[in-house]
């Protein structure tokens, strides 16, 4: 992929929980790799441990052994969307997408055309003066993206983000942010419940065991770039979201 490491390293992860008799062990061991302009998604049954993963990713939690390395070479590399919005209500939306900016100090004039920018790129131009609370679940979470978006992360993590839609706005959104990420090549590392999600979003699959997760297959959507949401109609696409849920029901439900 050009670059000679990858954005992301993980090496023999594994994390518990609790203390001795009383600990679960939640993940790995567990390796994984994430090239620069990347698209991996991670997929595996419920309490397998997706969140555990990226919250290590997001620096939200320390690994109990092993390493996770983010090679980046920006002072704010990392942006990250969960299911649940993460936006503040008490700011307005415009204030919201800015959020990061002001952050990094960047200059109000061109933190405010840049927020502009993502707002309407997001359908959200009318909305830059509304509170969060007065929005639509799409909308909040396309606020969210936006925010994401608009530190020009290097590596964007992504926990879940659409799950919390109903299912014609989840397919809108996923359409958005493959346009975007394809167009932008930013290096994302996306964990989904949702097969049909990680195909049209993956270039990589990565599929979980049932807990401790542990990456137990991979696979590659064999769908060039760009592509678009119309891939979903490919026979090759229920192919292989059969041959994936094949694996996961294995996990989902032990012999
Ligand atoms: N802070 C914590 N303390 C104790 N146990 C935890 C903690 N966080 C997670 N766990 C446990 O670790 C396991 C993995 O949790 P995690 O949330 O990472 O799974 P997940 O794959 O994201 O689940 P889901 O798909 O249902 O969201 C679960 O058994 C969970 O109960």
């Amino acid at each position: 992929m050009g670059e000679p490491y990858p954005k992301l390293r993980a090496t023999d992860l594994t994390r518990t929980f609790g203390r001795t008799p009383h600990t679960v062990d939640a993940l790995g061991p567990l390796g994984l790799t994430v090239a620069a302009g990347e698209f991996v998604c991670v997929v595996g049954p419920s309490g397998c441990g997706k969140s555990t993963l990226l919250r290590i990713a997001a620096g939200l939690l320390r690994p109990s052994t092993g390493t996770l390395e983010i090679r980046t070479t920006s002072p704010h590399p990392v942006a990250m969307i969960f299911q649940d919005y993460g936006i503040y209500d008490w700011k307005t939306v415009q204030a919201n997408v800015r959020f990061g900016l002001d952050v990094q100090r960047v200059p109000r004039r061109e933190a405010n055309a840049r927020a502009a920018d993502w707002l309407a790129r997001l359908g959200l131009a009318d909305f830059a003066h509304a509170y969060p609370a007065t929005l639509s679940g799409g909308m909040r979470q396309r606020v969210a993206i936006a925010r994401a978006l608009a530190v020009e992360p290097e590596l964007l993590l992504m926990d879940e983000p659409f799950a919390a839609l109903d299912a014609q706005l989840r397919t809108i959104l996923q359409d958005e942010l493959l346009e975007i990420t394809q167009a932008l090549h930013t290096t994302t590392l996306f964990i989904t419940h949702s097969l049909e999600e990680a195909i049209v979003l993956g270039d990589r699959v990565l599929v979980m065991s049932a807990r401790p997760g542990r990456i137990i297959a991979e696979r590659r959507p064999p769908f060039p770039r760009p592509r678009t949401g119309g891939i979903r109609s490919a026979p090759a696409f229920t192919a292989l979201k059969g041959e994936l849920w094949d694996l996961l029901r294995k996990e989902a439900v032990p012999a």
